[in-house]
């Protein structure tokens, strides 16, 4: 069977929707030549001398593993020089890396999560790379980008995706128009579209969230919780399966395969971090890929892709998937 490229399949939505114009085409066709390559270190493992930490903490002050920075690097090298990036943002970088003057700039901005699921590199357990594009503002050519030029709610996004390397290597990729699945095809090197309209159901029994936070959520997430443990005896009628794999890529990709809920609400915790998903690498991209197949995404109770952001590596609470269950998460939030 003949599939598409990547390539074609970028050529065929210009020519239907008009939403790829050949700048934007090329800087996909870079990052995901970024995540091939990021997919190839990962998959070396040990040999590659790949799996650990680094001495160094992150802007958020997590300790770094060495494919964090590694994947941070080769996003970076692939997609400095291509000419179609004003500046990038990333979850391991304290601030923005704007394009040096030796090469062209762009009209876009580029985020990512370069490893999604630091914690399951040295376990052999599925992780990923996040992606988000936006439009550098209409005066960007004649100054500097700053921080604030990246600060753009989620609906702005021009693009999103993720990549997932797990026992295959795959590319979800969402330009507005629904959302389509690639798997790398190791022996040619190419990603080839293996789903088009990926859907999310609009009911589940599937529920993931991490279990070890329960004496910190607010109310409303403890009642649904509760009330999904209940099963067929409590008030939702029916018995819940639960999967957390603390990878947000694999989780999500979990939900886009066969529909679920996640979250990582913000909770009461005396940090006073309003939950530890970041919006701008983390929630706004995955918003998007679930409300462009048919799925919702809220904080709790608000749209993600309407939250106007205030921080570059600020954090969200993320509920997330299956529509009719995200829509039953808001109401508890609303009865509270
Ligand atoms: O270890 P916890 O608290 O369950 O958190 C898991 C969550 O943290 C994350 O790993 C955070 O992402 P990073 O690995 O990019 O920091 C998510 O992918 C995942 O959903
Ligand atoms: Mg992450
Ligand atoms: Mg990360």
């Amino acid at each position: 069977m003949n599939r598409k490229t990547l390539t074609q399949y970028l050529v065929e939505q210009q020519r239907t929707h008009q939403t790829v114009p050949a700048e934007v085409r090329l800087l996909i066709e870079t990052v995901a030549r970024a995540c091939k390559a990021i997919g190839h270190a990962v998959s070396k493992g040990a040999l590659g001398g790949v799996l650990g930490s680094l001495d160094s903490e992150n802007v958020q002050g997590e300790v770094q593993k060495k494919l964090d920075v590694l994947s941070n690097e080769i996003l970076l090298e692939a997609n400095e020089w291509g000419g179609h990036l004003a500046a990038m943002a990333s979850e391991e970088m304290e601030t923005l890396h704007r394009i040096p003057n030796r090469y062209p700039k762009g009209e876009y901005l580029l985020l990512f999560d370069p490893l999604d699921g630091s914690s399951n590199i040295d376990v052999n357990v599925s992780i990923g790379t996040i992606f988000s594009v936006l439009h550098a503002p209409h005066d960007a050519p004649g100054r500097d980008i700053e921080e604030s030029d990246f600060l753009q709610p989620g609906s702005q996004q021009v693009a999103a995706g993720y990549a997932v390397y797990g026992p295959q290597s795959m590319l979800v990729l969402t330009l507005g128009n629904g959302v389509a699945a690639f798997t790398l095809d190791r022996e040619m090197g190419s990603w080839l579209l293996t789903e088009e309209n990926l859907t999310i159901p609009e009911d589940t029994s599937e529920f993931a969230i991490n279990m070890s936070n329960m004496r910190h959520w607010e109310p409303p997430v403890k009642r649904y919780i509760d009330d999904c443990l209940a099963g067929s005896t409590g008030p939702l009628g029916k018995d819940y399966n639960m999967r957390w794999i603390a990878s947000m890529v694999a989780d999500v990709h979990r939900i886009m395969t066969r529909g679920g809920i996640f979250m990582y609400p913000r909770d009461e915790r005396p940090s006073g971090k309003k939950g530890k998903l970041r919006l701008m690498y983390e929630a706004n991209p995955m918003a998007f890929i679930v409300e462009q197949a048919g799925g919702a995404a809220l904080d709790g109770e608000a749209r993600i892709l309407d939250v106007k952001p205030q921080a570059l590596h600020q954090r969200i609470g993320v509920v997330l998937g299956s529509k009719n269950e995200v829509e039953r998460v808001r109401r508890y939030h609303q009865e509270d």
